[in-house]
Formats: C-alpha cells, structure tokens, sequence
C-alpha cells in the first residue's frame, strides 16, 4: 500500500473548505491506503491525472468533487510515499501545480516548494531596479554562506536583486520555506552561523548523510514541521477533524527569537498589534523555560478565566499533553492566583464582589458622610491613587503625587477622600466582603514575606493589569535572569489601568521587544482597524512614553470591512440576521462567526432574531464550553483574546460607543474624561480586530464619531 502525507500548504487552507469538500478529501484519502499504487492510478474515481506544463513532473491532480480537485506530489522514484499538497477549485488546481517546483533543501534536507514561474519572472525586474540602488539586503553575506545555509541557484538569483526587507517579504509567498526563513533571519541581522544554529540544524536530521538523499519518501520524513505523515485510518480521521495547529511549529523568526533566546537578564517585554502571535510567543516561552530546569514552577497569567482556560488547552496541545511538564505550569488568572496565596494563609476569606457593588457602596459613603463628590470620583480615586500607589493612612494619601488625576486636591478635599476610604473599607469588613485589587494587594504582601513560589513568571495580555496585581507578580517570583516574560498590547487596554512598570520593580530597558505580523486577520482589516486609533496617542506598556502600530502589516488580504448604518434597530438586526444566513451559506461553520455590541441587552435583541431564523447561538459568558455549536455572541469586553473568521459588531452608534454614561464629564475631570474615551475607543479596536477573514459594523440612527470618515 502507499503511503500518504499532507503538506501545511493543505491545512493553510482546509479551515475554510466547505463541508461536501471535506467530505470529498476524506473519501479520496480513504482510498490512498486502501488501494495499491497501480489500483490508484487505475481508479476512475479518483482520476489521478498529470499536470500539463507543470515545472514538477512529479504534480499530480485528483478528484474531490465535481469542481474542486486536490494537488498531489507522486513519487517518481520507486518510492511509496504521496504528499497531499493543497485542495482547489477544478481550474486554479491545475494553474498552482503547474507553477510549483518542489525540492530538496541541500542544507536542512526537507522538502520545500517554490512558485518557480513567479520567481522566474520577477527576479528580473528587481535585477534591473538593484543595479542602481546603493544598497543590496545580502550584500554581507557571501555566495559560499548562502550555500551553505541551503540556498540554491534559483534563489541566490533572486535574493541578490533584493535591495530591502520589505522587498523579500514581497517574495515569502513565492519563496522555498526554508530557505525563505534563512534570508529572513539574515534580514533580520542574525548571523549565519545563528541562522545555522536556530534555522538549519534544529531541522537538518541528526543522521544526515554528507550527500543529500533525493529520495521522495526520505525527504518528506525530513520535513516534519510542515508535512504530517498518517499511518492508519483512525489517525487520517482524527486529523481531518481537529486540523493542524500551524503555531505549534512554525515561528516567525521574530517570535522564535522572543521565546526561544536561552535566557534573558531580567524581566522581558513583547508588544505588538492584535493577532501577531504574542500569546503564542508566551507559550512556546514557557516550553523553553521547563526544559531550562527539571523542576522549576511556571505562573502562567492572564487576565479573564476564559482566557486562562484558553491558554491551558493551547499549553496542552503545544506540550504534546505530557503531564510531567503540564503539573509544573500554573495556568490562571492573577485575581486567582492572589486568591489562593491569601487563602493558603487564613480559612475565612472574605468574598471579593463586583464593580456595580462597589459604585453602590461609594454611593452609601458619599450620602452617610455627605462627601462633596461623586462616588464615581471616588471609585477611580481608590483605584487609581490609593490602590494603585499602596497608600494605607491618610498620612502617606496626604503625601502622595496624584499624577493622571485632572482635578488638584488641598489638603483638607484630601482629609475627606480618606475619610470616605476608611468608612468604605469599614463597610467591607463589616459585610465580610473586599475587592479583587485588595485581595492582590493582602496576596503581595504574603509572598513577599516567603520564599517566591515560582522559577518564572509568564504574562499574557498585560496591557490591562493594575498595579496592584502587578506587585503580585513581583513577588511570586524573586528577581533575577527569566524572571517575568510579559506580553501585552496597549492599543487593547479596555480597563482604565495606569502602570510605571519600572516603579513596580520590573525594568525591561533594553528587554523590549516587538512583534509586526499579524496572522489573525486581512490587511484590509487591519487597515481599516487601525484607523480608529489614528486621531489617539497611546501610553507604551511600561508606562514611559508612547506606543504606536508603525510597521504592523498583515500577509493575508481579503474584502474591505463592510460599514453600514441603517434607519432603524430592526433593519440593522435583519440585516444581520441576512448577513449570518449568506456565511452560514458560504460553508462557515456557526462557531466561526462572532457577533458583538457593547451591552448585552442589544445582543439580547439579535439573540432572539437569530433563534427565531433556526439560527444556533451561543452566549460567550465566562467560559464558553468547546465543541458547542452555534454563532458567538459576546459583549465587547468578552470579545478579548478571541478570534473569528467572520465578527460582525453591531451598534456602533452615537451615545452607545462611546458609551455616554461611561464617561467621566469633562468639567469633572479633563484627563478622566480623555482616558475614558480612549478606552471606549480601544475596546471598538478590539471587537474589530477579532475578525479573521470578514468584519461588518454597523449602526442604527447616527454613527458612532470613532468611525472613521469615509475614505
Ligand atoms: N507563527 C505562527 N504561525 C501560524 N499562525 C500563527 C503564528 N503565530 C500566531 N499565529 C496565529 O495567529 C493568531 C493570533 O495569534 P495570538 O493569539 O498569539 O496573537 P496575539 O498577538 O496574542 O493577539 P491579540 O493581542 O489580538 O489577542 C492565532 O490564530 C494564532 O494561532
């Protein structure tokens, strides 16, 4: 019997295949390991047909449905081995075989694929245009290096026409894998022999003979980070029902740098845009960090419990499930984590309760003592000076800088803040309640008073974190080299929390690094997402300074995000309901499709039509259960760290986003006021940014001034 293998240019794609198309890979698939490789080319079925032109004679086709056909490589040299390389409607089958050459890498010895006609054809005109450039991208490394690192004729041809970065990017898509990552890691300024240390030898097969082996077989056993083998049915069907997880294995060069650099001096800092793999790079730290030790503890954190439960089965998946490892990763929130420090210290602790409870019993104060502000004012007074700072008596609250507050504060406005906080506190322990931050704040100064728990600390989404769960973080590990990894992205902060990461104990200087790519969604969402954040300067991470989204591009392109208004409530959710039809239609399944608003009521709403169309949905609240079917609808907040092929946000209206009452009024205070806006304006970013393929927004009545003008 032969044997068969899929190539990740099949799984890039198999995602977005209908359901009949799938139906027909797995059909024609059963076949290659039921049939001798004579019966194969014999069955009528599966029609397995050369590819007139093709630059690999090897490029075979077959038959999935009546319009869609599969691509295969077939052995030509006695091996038995066939590689399923992409599935693609009947006449873009034959035009992408025909154009594909694959080879076998001379230095890594895997198999590669090139689209040999495009290279063939540019390389020229970028020659012409390098003669009378100054500078060529390689022109340090020489041909003999080059070589050595596996780069052939074709290629060398091609890179020394290459004048810039971005130019070689131009050519990833048409550029052999391995070889493209070599010139990207040289582009990048690592040395060829780091590229030959982090890219060739970590693929290049220990017992590799001198001389390549042409093999087709043996080369496609040499490619296991972008070719799966099956070896049995049940395996074929496990794998065509959870595809392959492409992060697992490939890294761009900048997330393999981040996550993989042997050890770092200290506290380590990774931004980037939504999608650009920071959650990835945090987990594939954390694999590096458990084999730097046989037994040191990892806090892996992140800020909701649907994204630590997301995290844990990403963790498992990246960790092959080996428990040995997984028992020495502590995957959980930092509210969580600082729960259990508190209660591993004393049997009754009090129960934390929510912001709505909290603005309540604000309220009591300001009424009970007769306080001359709002308890909104006083809320964010707490949160931002007190907690934030750690103040404990009114001494250290009369003493302290207020930076970032817009109203000035004498002291005797102060003497009456500190006498709302006492009594506010007071009401906690009365009812046995506190807060989440205060429990932080009880959690640091625990671990601070016994040997740190943890060898590292590895934190996901930390743009959002106060400076109270920060001195969790701080104390859970003791400072020295790989103590905290932290990623984050500050155009994401949908909490109003104000950090100086330097002040809390964590300096990254000169530990900061940057992800570009995004993997998640279309340039022309990304595009379009960024916009909302044009008219806005956003504080970088660490707090010094400001970030901004220069160089962030996607690879993937796609439609332009539809935006549209509609007269009515009513049009707008029939027309969503319309809209989720056409995907349904398209072949998305109902869990790739995501619907958001900013409150739960307008999704209420879009809920109930969408029940009424024989629509499946489901509420994301908390944690939504895996493998549920039906179409997510979430709040804009759960829509963090999610991501959908299809997002449709809705209710991007005037006075819904921003959300008036959420606003601080100006004359209350100016720099409140900003703030609250421009974290009104981040959590729109967000919502948008959770779409993979398509985004529509849309409103009713007025449009929401984020928006940007029509282009
Ligand atoms: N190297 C990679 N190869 C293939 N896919 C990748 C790679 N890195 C990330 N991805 C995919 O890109 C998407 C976004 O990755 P991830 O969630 O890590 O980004 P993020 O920067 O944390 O995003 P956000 O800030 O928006 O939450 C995911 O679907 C992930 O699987």
């Amino acid at each position: 019997m032969p044997r068969l293998a899929f190539a990740q240019s099949f799984w890039d794609g198999y995602d977005t295949l209908e359901k009949p198309v799938r139906a027909g890979v797995r059909k024609a698939m059963a076949k290659f390991q039921a049939m001798s490789a004579a019966e194969l080319n014999a069955d009528k079925g599966l029609h397995l047909e050369s590819v007139q032109n093709a630059r690999d004679p090897r490029m075979r086709t077959i038959r999935i449905t009546d319009f869609w056909r599969g691509v295969v490589l077939a052995p030509d040299d006695g091996s038995d081995m066939f590689l399923l390389v992409n599935v693609l409607p009947h006449d873009d089958a034959y035009t992408w075989a025909a154009k594909r050459l694959y080879s076998a890498n001379s230095a890594t010895r895997a198999l590669e694929v090139r689209n040999a006609v495009a290279l063939d054809e540019l390389t020229p005109l970028y020659e012409t245009a390098a003669r009378t450039a100054p500078r060529l991208l390689f022109a340090d490394v020489s041909d003999g290096t080059l070589r050595e690192l596996g780069i052939d004729d074709q290629v060398l041809r091609a890179a020394r026409s290459l004048v810039d970065k971005a130019q070689l990017e131009a050519f990833s898509t048409l550029l052999p894998e391995d070889q493209l990552e070599v010139l990207q890691y040289l582009a990048e300024g690592f040395s060829p022999e780091e590229v030959y240390r982090d890219v060739v030898a970590v693929r290049r097969p220990a017992d590799a003979p001198a001389e390549p082996v042409e093999d087709l077989a043996t080369v496609i056993t040499n490619t296991s980070a972008r070719i799966r083998l099956v070896t049995g049915p049940r395996e074929l069907e496990e794998m065509l029902a959870k595809p392959f997880a492409a992060w697992r294995v490939f890294l761009h060069p900048s997330q393999r740098r981040v996550a993989y650099r042997t050890s770092y001096g200290g506290p380590v800092q990774v931004t980037g845009g939504p999608g650009t793999g920071k959650t990835v790079a945090a987990l594939h730290r954390v694999k590096h960090l458990l084999g730097r030790s046989e037994d040191g503890r990892i806090l892996l954190t992140t800020y909701t419990n649907a994204l630590a439960a997301g995290l844990r089965e990403m963790l498992g998946l990246l960790l092959d499930e080996d428990e040995k490892l997984l028992a020495r990763v502590d995957v959980t929130t930092i509210d969580a984590c600082a729960n259990g420090v508190v209660r591993a210290h004393s049997a009754a602790v009090p129960k934390p309760i929510g912001d709505r409870e909290q603005r309540q019993l604000w309220e009591k104060v300001v009424r009970q003592l007769d306080l001359p502000f709002t308890a909104q004012f006083l809320a964010q007074e707490y949160r931002h000076v007190v907690l934030g700072q750690n103040l404990r008596d009114l001494d250290a609250y009369l003493g302290a800088s207020r930076r970032g507050r817009g109203t000035g504060l004498g002291p005797a406005r102060r003497r009456e803040v500190w006498s709302g906080v006492e009594r506010f506190e007071q009401m906690l322990r009365e009812r046995g309640e506190t807060t989440h931050l205060r429990i932080c704040g009880r959690a640091a100064e625990l671990l601070a008073d016994a040997p740190a728990p943890y060898a590292h600390v590895v934190v996901d989404e930390a743009q959002d974190l106060h400076p109270a769960q920060w001195r969790v973080l701080r104390a859970a590990v003791s400072p020295s080299p790989d103590d905290l990894f932290v990623t984050g992205d500050p155009h994401q902060r949908i909490y109003d929390s104000r950090v100086s990461l330097g002040s809390l104990g964590i300096a990254t200087v000169g530990r900061s690094f940057r992800l570009r790519v995004n993997y998640r969604s279309t340039e022309e969402i990304l595009a379009w997402s960024a916009r909302l954040l044009a008219p806005v300067t956003i504080d970088a991470l660490e707090g010094e300074g400001t970030d901004s989204l220069a160089g962030y591009h996607s690879l993937l392109h796609g439609s332009r995000p539809r935006v549209r208004g509609y007269a009515t409530r009513q049009e707008e959710t029939d027309a969503l309901v319309e809209r989720i039809r056409v995907l349904l239609a398209e072949g998305l399944a109902p869990h790739e499709i995501g619907v958001c608003a900013r409150f739960n009521l307008a999704l209420d709403t879009a809920e109930e039509k969408l029940k009424a169309a024989s629509i499946p949905v489901l509420r994301v609240k908390g944690q939504v259960a895996q493998g549920s079917e039906g179409v997510r609808l979430a709040t804009m907040h759960a829509m963090k760290g999610l991501e959908f092929r299809a997002v449709s946000v809705l209710g991007v209206a005037e006075g819904t986003v921003p959300f008036a009452r959420e606003i601080t009024p100006r004359e209350a205070d100016p720099l409140q006021h900003d703030a609250d806006l421009l974290r009104e304006r981040c959590l729109l970013f967000v919502a948008c940014t959770r779409a993979r393929e398509t985004l529509s927004v849309t409103w009713s009545g007025t449009a929401s001034p984020f928006l940007p003008p029509v282009a």
